[in-house]
């Protein structure tokens, strides 16, 4: 498997107190709230382009890091919080939602994210699980849907008696301003420590390791159970040309029968994997993706380097 190291720099927790600050600033944000609410939405335009949904710090096992932002002396790390279940309540679900509480009390400033002028019974169900001394910011989203602007203000307060909220931050996740507002106002919540990632670690090579992780993914739902999980997906090419990517993926199997599950007949089940795969790396890096596939079998002979098909030229 191809093992890209995308967090080259230390963290905290591997031990290095002498490292200086700098005046740097890093530190985690949960993006929490009911499903709908516009959290994917807002994090991609938080993060921007640079979203690395794969990497992990070793001081946050229980966290997928899902993106981060580097912004003049800040670096904001957001982090997934795993089983934030509000649609069902069965015992799993409160399982996995004393997981959340748990997950939740590691970062440092959570976003409430609600829609503007609403507040409903899942709503409660998840600001029920931010603990009162967490610093927690009230994400009012989508407010271009807000007809009247007036109503906002006692809504607003009635949410502050609801919960110690450090701030209120009614805004359009669509409009890059309102972002950026948000960005300052959570800035002084990030504790004042070195960066834990490097600012290139977070572009050319993350996208690289993204890719990789996105063919794998594709790759692994689409053959179900068939394949190994000795396959593995190895990025030739990784070029980056404006506002678009060109990368060349191989998939590497470990026999020929192998070789044959991932193509599928007529090569229909490649074809669909790299349509995926492109799609939603398209979406991802926001940007024009050429995606070339092709199948290698590890201990093979003949078929080695062998090109099968290429995709994405529309
Ligand atoms: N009008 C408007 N729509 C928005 C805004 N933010 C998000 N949306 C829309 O709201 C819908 C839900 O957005 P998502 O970002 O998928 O919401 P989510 O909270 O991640 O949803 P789950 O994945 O189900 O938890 C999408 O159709 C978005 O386009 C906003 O600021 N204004």
């Amino acid at each position: 498997m191809e093992n890209v190291n995308v967090d080259s720099n230390p963290s905290p927790a591997d031990g290095d107190p002498s490292l200086p600050a700098g005046g740097q600033r890093c530190g985690l944000i949960a993006i929490v709230g009911r499903p709908n609410v516009g959290k994917s939405t807002l994090l991609n335009a938080l993060v921007g382009q640079k979203v690395s949904i794969t990497s992990r710090k070793a001081q946050t096992t229980r966290h997928r890091i899902t993106g981060i932002r580097t912004l003049g002396d800040a670096q904001y790390v957001f982090v997934d919080t795993p089983g934030f279940q509000t649609r069902h309540s069965n015992p799993l679900n409160r399982t996995l939602n004393r997981t959340v509480l748990s997950s939740v009390s590691d970062v440092d400033v959570v976003l409430f994210v609600v829609e503007a002028g609403r507040f409903g019974l899942d709503d409660a169900k998840v600001l029920s699980l931010i603990p009162e001394g967490k610093p927690a910011v009230l994400v009012a989203n989508k407010l271009d849907k807000v007809v009247r602007r007036a109503e906002l203000a006692p809504w607003l307060k009635s949410m502050q008696e609801r919960h110690p909220f450090a701030e209120f931050v009614p805004l359009t996740a669509k409009r890059p301003d309102d972002v950026k507002r948000l960005l300052e106002i959570v800035r002084p919540y990030l504790p004042e420590q070195a960066w834990w990632h490097d600012e290139e670690a977070l572009t050319d090579r993350s996208e690289r390791f993204l890719a990789s992780e996105i063919v794998r993914e594709k790759l692994f739902r689409l053959t179900g159970d068939e394949l190994p999980y000795t396959s593995t997906v190895v990025i030739d090419k990784f070029e980056e040309e404006g506002n678009l990517r060109r990368i060349a993926a191989t998939i590497v199997v470990e026999r020929d029968a192998h070789k044959g599950m991932v193509i599928g007949d007529g090569g229909e089940r490649l074809k669909r994997i790299g349509t995926e795969a492109r799609q939603e790396l398209e979406k991802l890096m926001d940007a024009k993706v050429f995606l070339e596939l092709w199948v290698k079998v590890r201990s093979g002979w003949a078929d080695d380097e062998e090109r099968l098909r290429s995709y994405g030229y529309e």
